[in-house]
């Protein structure tokens, strides 16, 4: 069965990407290519790990005018990525060109949206006049990222259990903000371990530093495979 983890690369160079990704199978996690390294490495190393065989997440959360990010979609559909992601707080016609603009090809990426980012708090929240806790507002943007079509939301696995009660089982749940018990929450505010997280109804976890930032990656990488697997 193919893992349940997506090992978020925020390397700064290609070179220190691969040097991590070369001890990988694509079997052990897929991959994330988010802002840091796209903008140091391009599209071409995206290519590259795609090529290698890897399911690759491209995590740029576009966020603009429907036009725009319909175009961006689709070019970033070219690179044969497994999945997709934008800014729910786009809107529902942003979201809707999104969808239609990779509906048409064979193979489409899954296309999901970020509700509430997992650094962010209640506190966090308020100082952009979103009165609402944090699971109102999860809960809100999935229901609006459902009706347009998308394939799921980027969530904390704190509102997994309810998300997927409102959402249904389809509806996929990719959770970063998660932390193996012992390491560090660093900027994350909502967080979880991997354990919980899957027995929540997460479908994806997404883990950087906790890997990356390892002396023992593979060790840590197998652990996690383990209770997701529960
Ligand atoms: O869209 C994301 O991937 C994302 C959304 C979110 O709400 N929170 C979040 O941490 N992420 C990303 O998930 C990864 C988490 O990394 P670590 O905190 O190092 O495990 C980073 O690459 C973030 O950019």
């Amino acid at each position: 069965m193919s893992s349940r983890l997506i090992i978020a690369l925020d390397f700064a160079s290609a070179e220190l990407a691969l040097n991590f990704t070369q001890q990988l199978a694509p079997q052990d996690a897929k991959l994330k290519v988010g802002f840091e390294l796209f903008v140091a490495a391009g599209p071409d190393f995206v290519r590259k790990l795609v090529d290698q065989g890897f399911e690759v997440f491209l995590d740029l959360k576009f966020h603009d005018i429907p036009n725009t990010v319909a175009a961006a979609c689709q070019s970033a559909a070219k690179l044969g990525v497994w999945m997709l992601n934008v800014h729910a707080l786009g809107g529902d016609k942003m979201m809707l060109a999104a969808r239609e603009s990779i509906a048409g090809l064979v193979k489409p990426p899954k296309l999901i949206a970020v509700t509430v980012l997992t650094s962010m708090d209640q506190a966090q929240l308020a100082k952009l006049n979103i009165s609402q806790a944090p699971f109102e507002q999860v809960s809100h943007l999935a229901a609006l990222t459902q009706a347009c079509g998308l394939d799921g939301v980027v969530c904390s696995a704190q509102e997994a259990q309810q998300l997927k009660q409102q959402c249904g089982g389809e509806f996929l749940l990719v959770t970063p903000g998660i932390r193996p018990l012992g390491s560090q929450s660093d900027d994350q505010t909502r967080i979880l371990t991997p354990l919980a997280a899957r027995q929540l109804g997460v479908d994806y976890v997404v883990v950087g530093r906790p890997i990356t930032q390892s002396k023992t990656p593979l060790a840590v990488i197998k652990a996690i495979n383990q209770d997701l697997a529960e």
